[in-house]
């Protein structure tokens, strides 16, 4: 029974297919695709595909990308189906004030995170943060409940903010640097610290809250340009999406014999 996964973010679309839909299923390929380009997808790539028996995927892009990912899917006969944020599932509560508000990247990245652990040692609290578009640092305690997360602007979008709001600044990649003395490393250095600043005050809230040391994980394409700069041992496992969106259609699967 094949299983196709996909992570639809706010630039790129990513999917995978599995030999079926469990944690531990093999990889039989894989894509990315910016999502100015999933028009081609029904055509191309996936047209040599094995036809995925099951589909299970998470968006936050909005409804017009949702229908021209569906679109693609159409030479299938297999249902699309999308992760909502739940009140709980897979072992994970949510505790934002609307649960379904939730982004389902986060919500699936954070259940992927919690069973990452689980597998490798005791329960604890999880830092996890997510680098893509934006960039999400989630605060995840040692009983699997969500406490809440921080959104910033990702990299790019900060740069490109100051590009546009100052007159002088233009955005040639610097490099990070501790005291930087040009103004390309100033904006690099600048945005890299912000992100990784903003982490470290969310590492002392949860360590502070739960009197228990964090996990500290990071996931999302950009993840390895951050890990050098933070302030803290990290773990980059790049594909908790996929690993949560597996765990949730195990789930699933177990539950009703088909989802
Ligand atoms: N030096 C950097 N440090 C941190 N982040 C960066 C850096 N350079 C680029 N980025 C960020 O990485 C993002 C690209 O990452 P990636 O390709 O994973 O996005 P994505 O996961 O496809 O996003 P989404 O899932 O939202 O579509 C850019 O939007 C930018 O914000
Ligand atoms: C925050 C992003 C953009 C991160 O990809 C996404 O998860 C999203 O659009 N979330 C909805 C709002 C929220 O999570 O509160
Ligand atoms: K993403």
């Amino acid at each position: 029974m094949t299983f196709l996964a996909l992570d639809v973010g706010n630039t790129r679309l990513k999917w995978t297919l599995y030999d079926q839909p469990a944690a531990g299923a093999r990889m039989l390929a894989q894509g990315a695709e910016f999502l100015e380009q999933i028009d081609r997808l029904g055509d191309g790539v996936w047209s040599q595909i094995p036809e995925p028996t099951r589909m299970l995927g998470c968006i936050v892009a909005g409804q017009a990308v949702k229908h021209r990912v569906q679109e693609q899917m159409e030479l299938w006969n297999v249902e699309p189906r999308w992760v909502v944020a739940a009140e709980a599932e897979a072992g994970l509560t949510n505790g934002y004030d609307f649960p379904p508000r939730l982004g389902a990247d986060r919500w699936v990245a954070m259940i992927g995170a919690r069973h990452h652990m689980l597998r490798r040692g005791p329960a604890r609290p999880i830092i996890l943060v997510m680098v893509g578009t934006a960039v999400t640092v989630e605060a995840i305690d040692q009983h699997g409940r969500f406490l809440g997360g921080l959104i910033l602007p990702g990299h790019g979008i900060m740069l490109r903010a100051l590009e546009s709001g100052t007159a002088g600044l233009h955005v040639p990649t610097g490099d990070v640097v501790e005291f930087p003395t040009n103004t390309s490393d100033a904006l690099t250095s600048g945005g890299t610290f912000a992100i990784a600043g903003a982490c470290e005050r969310m590492y002392q809230n949860l360590f502070r809250h739960c009197d228990m040391q964090p996990l500290c994980l990071m996931t999302g394409g950009a993840g390895w340009k951050m890990l050098p700069s933070m302030t803290r041992p990290y773990e980059l496992v790049e594909s908790l999406i996929f690993d949560g969106l597996l765990v949730i259609a195990q789930g699933r699967e177990a539950l009703n014999g088909a989802f």
